[in-house]
């Protein structure tokens, strides 16, 4: 459990296979030398305090257990190792840590008494924790209750922190302290803000150098990794790998090598902590493996998020799943929209019997859920397949468990009442809003499209630009909830924002794009996908999904591939490029009929452009 911590490193990349050789700096942190490891500073004063014990050490300095000279009060005081004391580097950092926790002042962070110079020695006079930190706490996985505990303190003590502008950057179980709180439960202190970051520094205050690598490896967020801009997701991605931790007893990236973990930050997907550990409820795997995104923006976007997240995804996991009606469906759209029976239900999720293919595990699904009150979209993740085999042993249905996205109390409200069939009190209908009006036309509209209809992007659209679309659109969907809609629009929002989610799932993945690109024939949306970083493996993959799905079409390519070659040689490029469609109009993932495709349209558009300057 215990993890390494990183020395400055000055470049920003990660490194292939070795340890960087820049990460240790002559002014890099180092044990004191022997001479000072004695109890010399025991018995000493700092202002009104004398230190009674050592509690420890660290790489800046020697924390001491102090009592007042007075009064019957202890406090911990961290003294600046003497030989860093001439590092102006790093008593400025010492000097910040004690700055950033004074300002955040919450019941989750220790708080600071003073701050002093004693023999040219900063130190810091501070609370004293009576406990233990959590690396020597959670040694191995914990009950989900417990870690929801510890993390929603963990993300008050963050909010704060980002409140006053402070990011902590080194959030770790050494870092986390717990010391008794009201009845018998355990308090979060959070330390170390050694390294935290200012935002918008106030001024004289010591900047960290730019494309310095700091941070604890394992805990690192990609963009952490990479030496780019950190803000307050950082630390929510710290949160994630936390819980990860805490709930399957490892994180979701080790090795022995620093650089390899680094890279696995940046470009692997963890596996769910609930694959990991079969205890783990689903939804709260769901809710870390948000804050484990890649992307900042794909993260919670506030610590207060994350922590409600938490406690409802607990709450679901503890809500007793009942059979469902006999009356409830679930409509998964798309091309071919498919009902699948209600078995169980529960708050925050279902089972839905199938006796064919379900979606794939971990896919995000929109669904219309056909309950007996009426009915309602939302969008939830494939979490669970049962098959045949396994549905016959648990003496069950065979099918799949789906996690609803949307499980606030409002949609839980409506779930509850559709699903029980009760009306609500009547009341006045409220009329239809016009200016949301004009939005949803926009959107009705482009529900009558395909899923780049859907997201206004065209069809070679690259991922950036269908990710941008598809949050535009959610931006725009969201801010009209804020109106006074009526039910029939309020309900249509939450379709569409529903819909919008799945395109982006589709569209925003170049093996799922790949696949319906295929189905539209869009050759142009397949290429995109290829230059995505598709893989022929992959593209081959989804060609043999492809002639599964139309057997009928397959080898028809083979005679259209030859007629275009033939009118190639005799020098007639269109006949040619007519050929090369229909042949990829029978088998749109034939690599070398796309090479050919795309190589004779460049050839086309360059003599329509020499012709054009001539
Ligand atoms: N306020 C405190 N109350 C009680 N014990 C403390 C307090 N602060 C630190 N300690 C103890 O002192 C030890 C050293 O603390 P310090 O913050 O210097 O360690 P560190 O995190 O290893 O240091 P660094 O990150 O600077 O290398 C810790 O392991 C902790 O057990």
């Amino acid at each position: 459990m215990e993890a390494k911590s990183l020395s400055p490193c000055s470049c920003p990349a990660p490194h292939e296979d070795v340890e960087c050789p820049t990460f240790v700096p002559a002014s890099t942190p180092t044990l004191p030398p022997r001479a000072e490891r004695g109890g010399e500073l025991v018995g000493q004063r700092f202002g009104s305090f004398r230190a009674i014990r050592e509690l420890g050490r660290g790489g800046m300095g020697t924390v001491l257990l102090a009592e007042h000279v007075l009064m019957p009060k202890r406090v911990a005081v961290k003294v600046l190792h003497s030989h860093l004391a001439e590092e102006p580097e790093l008593v400025a950092r010492l000097l910040a840590e004690a700055r950033a926790m004074s300002l955040v002042q919450h019941e989750n962070v220790v708080t600071i008494y003073d701050l002093d110079t004693r023999d040219g020695r900063p130190y810091v006079v501070m609370e004293y924790l009576e406990g233990q930190s959590l690396a020597a706490f959670a040694r191995g996985p914990i009950e989900p209750a417990l870690a929801v505990e510890l993390l929603t303190q963990v993300c008050d003590a963050l909010g704060a922190a980002h409140a006053r502008g402070i990011v902590h950057r080194d959030l770790k179980p050494a870092n986390i302290f717990l010391v008794p709180g009201p009845q018998g439960r355990q308090r979060v202190k959070l330390l170390d803000f050694g390294i935290a970051k200012r935002l918008s520094r106030a001024e004289g205050e010591t900047p960290t150098r730019t494309g310095v690598l700091l941070g604890t490896p394992e805990f690192m967020a990609p963009e952490q990794c990479s030496g780019e801009a950190v803000d307050a997701r950082t630390d929510l991605y710290a949160v994630g790998v936390l819980g990860y931790l805490l709930l399957t007893g490892r994180v979701p990236f080790s090795n022995e090598s620093t650089a390899a973990v680094l890279v696995a930050h940046l470009t692997q997907n963890p596996v769910p902590p609930h694959e990991v550990r079969p205890g783990v409820p689903p939804a709260l795997s769901a809710v870390l493996m948000r804050a484990l995104a890649k992307r900042p923006e794909e993260r919670f976007a506030t610590a207060a998020e994350l922590r409600a997240s938490l406690e409802s995804a607990l709450k679901a996991a503890a809500t007793p799943v009942a059979p469902a009606p006999a009356s409830f469906t679930a409509r998964v759209p798309g091309p071919v929209a498919r009902d699948y029976p209600a078995e169980r239900v529960g708050r925050a999720g279902l089972f839905l019997r199938c006796t064919g293919t379900p979606p794939p595990l971990r896919s995000d699904v929109s669904l219309v859920l056909q309950l007996p009150g009426g009915e309602l979209p939302c969008v939830g993740q494939v979490v669970r397949h049962v098959s045949a085999e396994q549905a016959r042993a648990w003496n069950m249905a065979p099918g799949f468990g789906v996690e609803l996205r949307d499980a606030n109390p409002a949609f839980q409200q409506r779930f509850s009442r559709l699903l029980t069939g009760t009306s609500p009190a009547p009341a006045a209908p409220t009329p239809d809003e016009p200016h949301a009006e004009a939005v949803l036309r926009d959107f009705r509209q482009r529900l009558q499209g395909d899923r780049y209809a859907v997201l206004g992007v065209p069809r070679d659209a690259d991922a950036d630009s269908v990710r941008a679309h598809a949050r535009e659109a959610r931006t725009r969907l969201e801010s009209l909830l804020s109106l006074p809609l009526s039910d029939a629009q309020r309900s249509f929002v939450q379709r569409v924002l529903a819909r919008v989610a799945e395109c982006l799932q589709v569209l925003g993945n170049p093996e799922r794009r790949v696949e319906y690109d295929a189905e539209l024939r869009n050759v142009k949306g397949v290429m995109r996908c290829l230059s995505a970083g598709l893989t022929v493996t992959a593209l081959e993959a989804c060609r043999r999904r492809f002639f599964e799905r139309h057997p009928e079409t397959e080898g028809h390519s083979i005679l259209h591939i030859a007629s275009g070659e033939a009118y190639l040689s005799a020098g007639r490029v269109s006949e040619a490029l007519a050929c090369y469609e229909a042949a990829l109009h029978a088998d749109p993932l034939h690599l070398e009929a796309l090479k050919r495709w795309t190589a004779l349209q460049a050839r086309m558009r360059h003599s329509a452009e020499a012709t054009a300057s001539r």
